[in-house]
């Protein structure tokens, strides 16, 4: 299925998962759709193993949980956030490193305190080697962190190759 790509999210400076400055992060990029999901593009390295050539199932919870827990930006833009309160994996097949994966994610329900959501990783032949199920309570910005947008570098880091379309 081809997703149309409608907007890029905002990167940071030391996010695990999406900072660009973080040697040993995932350096993700995000993509929101014209569907109303959150796509999200990475490539494990070496680093993020656990059994080796095998993807951390720690690491690939972490990219599950940031794509939900930013697919609710895609409505409100910066005006929620959400801290992850529940998270529940479900793991496959085994995720490889070294190539590119994508992430989906989507708000399945929200309330005025929290949302929940799902996602899945794909894997290069389309198979769905991970699922989640996420559920994150609404927290005002300044209550999850001292954050400067500036000092942490918070913003659209612009790549020739970001897609139009992404098909998975
Ligand atoms: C410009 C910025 C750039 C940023 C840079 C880039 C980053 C962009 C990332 C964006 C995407 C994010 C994706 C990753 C997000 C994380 O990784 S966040 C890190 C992991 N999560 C956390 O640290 C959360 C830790 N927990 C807490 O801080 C506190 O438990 C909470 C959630 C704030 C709630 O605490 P509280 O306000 O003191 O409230 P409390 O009375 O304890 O609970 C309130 C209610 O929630 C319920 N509740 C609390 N915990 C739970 C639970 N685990 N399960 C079910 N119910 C619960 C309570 O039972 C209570 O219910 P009621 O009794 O009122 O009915």
């Amino acid at each position: 299925m081809k997703h149309k790509i409608v907007g890029k999210q905002k990167n940071s400076k030391l996010c695990f998962v999406c900072g660009m400055k973080n040697d040993l992060g995932l350096k993700a990029h995000f993509y929101a759709t014209e569907g109303q999901e959150l796509i999200a593009l990475f490539k494990p390295c070496e680093e993020h193993q656990s059994y080796p050539g095998r993807l951390h199932g720690g690491v690939a919870s972490a990219v599950l949980d940031e794509t939900i827990g930013r697919a609710i930006l895609n409505k409100y833009d910066t005006e929620v956030w959400g801290v992850t309160i529940e998270l529940n994996v479900k793991f496959k097949k085994p995720i490889p490193l070294n190539e590119e994966l994508k992430v989906v994610g989507r708000i399945t329900k929200e309330n005025n305190r929290i949302f929940e959501g799902t996602g899945e990783i794909y894997l290069q032949n389309g198979e769905t080697a991970a699922t989640a199920y996420g559920k994150y309570f609404k927290v005002p910005l300044e209550r999850i962190a001292d954050f400067d947008p500036e000092e942490n570098e918070w913003k659209i880091i612009e790549k020739e190759d970001d897609p139009d379309e992404i098909e998975i």
